[in-house]
């Protein structure tokens, strides 16, 4: 892949509020990608600053602890949507009936639809045993690498390509797939492709699964209030 990601500045840029508008439009706008896929390859350099920005995530001790794995084979695709459809039957099940039905009508993957499929992972022996800032909470490196997964997640909607997060499957199915050694984590299971039209909202949302909390409900003061 050629490397068209823009050569890092001599010094750091200020913001203008133009360049603020577009990134608030950017978070808002991005969306997670079921059903609407069109089948055409992402280019090499599309790609190619899409990982550039996953890769430019923050990460504990500058541990940098992902990989991404590009998967555009259509068996093992195959292979992964079976997995999903195992585990999503199980989860189905376990809705209240009043809600199972609701649930089976939403689609929850584009697995098959997407071009392509990357899955993120966590190395978690990439610094060895001693990381700074990892020393007292071991998960930081999975954190880390949901903030790459995030990265990615908005460089992708600037490039207007979806992305739709899978985590719908046993683990050990999915490793057994992928072949992950033991000390690899998955972080996430995204399917990625270029999208026509975009939900103005969370398809959750329209779908009347689940609304978005106002900001006061989740900003508190100092402590936890539990009757917030
Ligand atoms: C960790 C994690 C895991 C999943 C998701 C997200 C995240 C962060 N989401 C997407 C999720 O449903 C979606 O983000 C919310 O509904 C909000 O919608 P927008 O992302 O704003 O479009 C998701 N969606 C889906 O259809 N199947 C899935 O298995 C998952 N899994």
């Amino acid at each position: 892949m050629p490397d068209t990601a823009p050569a890092a500045p001599a010094s750091a840029r200020r913001f203008t509020p133009e360049d603020r508008d577009t990134i608030h439009d950017l978070i808002r706008n991005r969306r997670d990608v079921r059903d609407e896929f069109r089948p055409d390859p992402i280019p090499d350099d599309v790609l190619r600053r899409i990982l550039d920005a996953a890769h430019h995530a923050p990460s504990v001790g500058f541990m940098q602890p992902w990989n991404f794995i590009l998967i555009r084979d259509l068996e093992r695709r195959r292979a992964v949507h079976r997995v999903f459809e195992a585990a999503n039957a199980e989860a189905e099940a376990m809705f209240p009936e009043g809600i199972r039905s609701t649930y089976r009508g939403l689609k929850l993957e584009g697995i098959l639809k997407a071009p392509l499929n990357i899955a993120v992972t966590c190395d978690r022996d990439r610094c060895g045993p001693v990381v700074l800032g990892r020393t007292h909470n071991p998960e930081m490196d999975l954190y880390s690498s949901v903030c790459a997964v995030q990265n990615l997640w908005l460089a992708a909607r600037a490039e207007n390509v979806g992305v739709g997060w899978v985590s719908i499957y046993n683990e050990p199915d999915l490793r057994r797939i992928l072949a992950l050694p033991d000390h690899v984590a998955i972080v996430a299971y995204l399917c990625v492709g270029f999208v026509d039209d975009f939900y103005p909202a969370p398809e959750l949302a329209l779908k009347g699964w689940r609304q978005r909390l106002p900001l006061d409900a989740v900003v508190m003061d100092e402590i936890w209030q539990e009757d917030h």
